[in-house]
């Protein structure tokens, strides 16, 4: 088994259950499960740069500039040599996979191919809670309490660009940036896809490949 750090990538479009994915990877491997999209929330309101910038967009429903996303994902990976981790939501285009390469050498990159029909149907039941980040979804994982988040009871939110006139257009600009990405990781040998339309059917084979990078810390079904 290599003892060497894992650097690994989970790609997806918006729907295709990356977070679901790494929450359950960072928790039978025991690594850092890195989200973009958490990040640049938490960024946000912080008084810093990086957050002002971002705020414009996000309130937008934009994806932000490759040289901000890329500045503050690279000062979080430098806090983290010392760590496997795992990132969600970055790269997102060409531009950030080659500023990714400028600092470490990838050895895994999962990719999540789940229908056009099945992403509309998730996003449409999916409810957050903007704090945290945490993420439900009315069949697959419910609150405890309708419309409150387990752990702080506060109210849940529908995102806006999860209704569903908002999601093909999301999902057509996912695709177009992606796609120079997934050739790169393909044409290097590290790309590995799923596809399905449920996580839990996915999840045994995402878990095999793991296993065979980093020993687990929790078997398969205690995810
Ligand atoms: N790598 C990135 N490049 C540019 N903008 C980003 C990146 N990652 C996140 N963002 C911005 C735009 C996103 O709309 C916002 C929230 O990100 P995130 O929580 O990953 O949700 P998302 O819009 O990607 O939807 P989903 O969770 O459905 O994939 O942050
Ligand atoms: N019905 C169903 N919902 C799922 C499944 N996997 C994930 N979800 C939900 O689908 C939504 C999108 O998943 P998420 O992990 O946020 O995907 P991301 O946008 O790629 O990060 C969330 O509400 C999840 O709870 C599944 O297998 N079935």
């Amino acid at each position: 088994m290599a003892s060497k750090l894992l650097r690994a990538v989970v790609l997806g479009p918006p729907g295709s259950g990356k977070g679901t994915v790494c929450e359950r990877i960072a928790r039978s491997f025991g690594l850092q499960h890195l989200s973009s999209g958490q990040f640049l929330r938490e960024s946000l309101g912080g008084g810093g740069e990086a957050g002002a910038l971002a705020q414009q967009y996000l309130e937008r429903g934009l994806l932000v500039p490759d040289h901000v996303i890329t500045r503050l994902m690279v000062a979080e990976l430098e806090k983290r040599r010392e760590q496997h981790w795992l990132l969600d939501g970055f790269p997102r285009t060409l531009g950030q996979a080659e500023a990714l390469d400028g600092i470490c050498q990838l050895d895994l990159v999962i990719s999540l191919n789940i229908p056009f029909e099945t992403l509309k149907d998730r996003l449409s039941a999916r409810w957050v809670h903007p704090a945290s980040g945490r993420v439900y979804n009315m069949d697959f994982n419910p609150p405890h309490t309708q419309g409150v988040d387990d752990l702080t009871g506060e109210p849940l939110v529908q995102r806006e660009d999860d209704r569903p006139e908002a999601v093909a257009a999301r999902l057509r600009k996912y695709k177009d940036a992606a796609k120079p990405v997934m050739e790169l990781y393909k044409s290097r040998g590290i790309l590995h896809s799923f596809s399905g339309t449920e996580t839990n059917k996915i999840w045994p084979y995402v878990y095999t490949l793991l296993s065979s990078r980093i020993p687990p810390v929790l078997p398969e079904e205690e995810h």
